[in-house]
């Protein structure tokens, strides 16, 4: 079962502009194999064929709808009247790189390739003239969520060296996973379309008969570590990377197809892996994980988060938050996650710190009660406290110091936008102690 989520203009995640369309579906590849009438009558332009890797175009995407896409790569396949025909590879400029994909010459309307010409057009949010290039850079850095924080030339030798999807699916336990992101996997991995993960010590395989074949020999049953917590069906399991190397690799591997901008450490000894489980009469299914080193300099409290896509929006993700939080407050310690989040790792962590700081205000009537006082009671780092309460303007500035000031209806009505609250973590089936390095 493949699992990707679609755009939505409301969440932030992706923005349609409301174009969707503009010039006919025209590209059934017929005429001059090398060239293309595509154009307006007006502007009497051939389109080239194939296309180069840098046009922009409009694709028709998985919704029927026309989205403007840029051309990331092509490649020959073969076609069955023996001519070299293109494939493309395409990025759709208002989504996450999640949704690139190859397309053929079909969905793409020809129509719409643009000229170079950089005319002046209005930006209607600043009500500035400006030209369509520079307009559609302003455009596309506020879609890309999860930039902000790599500077440009970093952002730059990322997207080129990540551009192409090397693995598009795997399979994992009863599980096939539609995979959303480039991940450095051994070079001789590279040419196979799917993997096959043997769901328990995480080794992958290229062919089906192998992973057969090893599920008959693999003795594991779940992650290999301690279970640290369990609660009816779910477990917890924290995984040392410096005790199981070859597992912290093969996750690494696996959850780097589901993370962009995250930098895959093959250094795996100085982190800890908690790991999540659906646990059943056949062993314990990992749902997601979080990382976390185990000494952090920056007080961070979770390098990575992932939760597998066929088991996303169910609270899942916000559980892992909250573990993470009440594993800091076993420590004694404030936290807060590794920084670039994603676009929808910001989302969960918004809603978490939003419904974790709203609920403790709404018992605290007298809103007597300071910014550090939060970050005592939550573990959550002062400057995320802070942040929150500033974004849901809870906050003023008065004579030097920040207050908090909420009314009760103020705070009902962030509470109900936080959405759900997830899976409760029942800190009482928590038997864990801090991490100690052993000499
Ligand atoms: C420090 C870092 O690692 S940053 C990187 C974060 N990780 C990633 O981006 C990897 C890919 N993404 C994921 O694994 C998941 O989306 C996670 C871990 C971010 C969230 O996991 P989930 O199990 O889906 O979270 P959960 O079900 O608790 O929902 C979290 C909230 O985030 C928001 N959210 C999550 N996914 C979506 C989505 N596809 N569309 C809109 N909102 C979303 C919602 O507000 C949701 O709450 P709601 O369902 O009550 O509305």
């Amino acid at each position: 079962m493949g699992s990707i989520e679609a755009p939505k203009a409301e969440n932030g995640i992706a923005h349609q502009n409301g174009g969707g369309g503009g010039g006919n579906r025209n590209g059934d590849g017929g005429g001059d194999p090398a060239t293309r009438k595509g154009k307006s009558a007006a502007s009497l332009e051939s389109v080239r064929l194939p296309l180069e890797v840098g046009t922009r175009v409009m694709c028709r995407w998985r919704d029927q709808k026309l989205h403007p896409v840029k051309v990331i790569e092509r490649r020959k396949v073969s076609s069955s009247s023996g001519d070299g025909e293109y494939e493309y590879y395409v990025h759709y400029t208002e989504f996450n790189r999640r949704l690139d994909e190859w397309v053929k010459l079909e969905q793409l309307d020809l129509d719409s390739v643009e000229n170079d010409v950089d005319e002046k057009v209005d930006d209607k949010a600043t009500g500035l003239k400006m030209t369509r290039n520079q307009k559609r850079k302003i455009d596309e850095a506020h879609v890309e969520q999860g930039h902000e924080e790599l500077d440009p030339t970093s952002l730059r030798e990322h997207e080129e060296f990540t551009k192409v999807k090397n693995i598009a699916k795997i399979e994992l336990g009863r599980y096939e996973i539609d995979t959303w992101y480039f991940s450095p996997f051994p070079p001789e991995y590279n040419d196979c379309l799917k993997l096959y993960f043997c769901e328990f010590c995480l080794n992958f395989m290229k062919r089906k008969e192998q992973l057969q074949r090893h599920m008959r020999k693999c003795d594991l049953k779940h992650p290999p570590g301690d279970e640290i917590y369990r609660n009816g069906t779910l477990s917890m399991f924290e995984v040392d990377g410096k005790k199981n190397k070859v597992y912290g690799q093969n996750l690494c591997y696996l959850a780097k197809l589901f993370l962009d901008h995250k930098t895959l450490y093959y250094d795996v000894d100085l982190f800890l892996f908690y790991i999540l489980c659906e646990c059943d009469d056949r062993g314990c299914h990992m749902v997601g994980y979080f990382s976390k080193e185990k000494h952090s300099e920056e007080s961070y409290n979770l390098a990575c988060i992932l939760t597998l896509p066929p088991y996303q929006r169910k609270g899942y993700g916000k559980f892992l938050i909250a573990f993470s939080y009440e594993l800091s407050k076993k420590e004694g310690k404030v936290g807060t996650p590794e920084r670039p989040l994603s676009d929808l790792g910001l989302l969960s962590y918004r809603g978490y710190w939003t419904r974790v700081l709203v609920e403790i205000l709404k018992k605290k009537h007298n809103n007597n009660i300071s910014i550090k006082d939060l970050s005592d009671m939550t573990a959550i780092k002062t400057d995320d406290v802070l942040n929150t309460l500033q974004s849901l303007d809870l906050i003023q500035y008065r004579k030097g110091v920040h207050a908090i000031c909420a009314d009760a209806k103020v705070l009902d009505r962030h509470l109900k936008a936080a959405g759900r609250g997830g899976l409760e973590v029942d800190v009482s089936k928590l038997i864990w102690t801090p991490y100690k390095e052993q000499s």
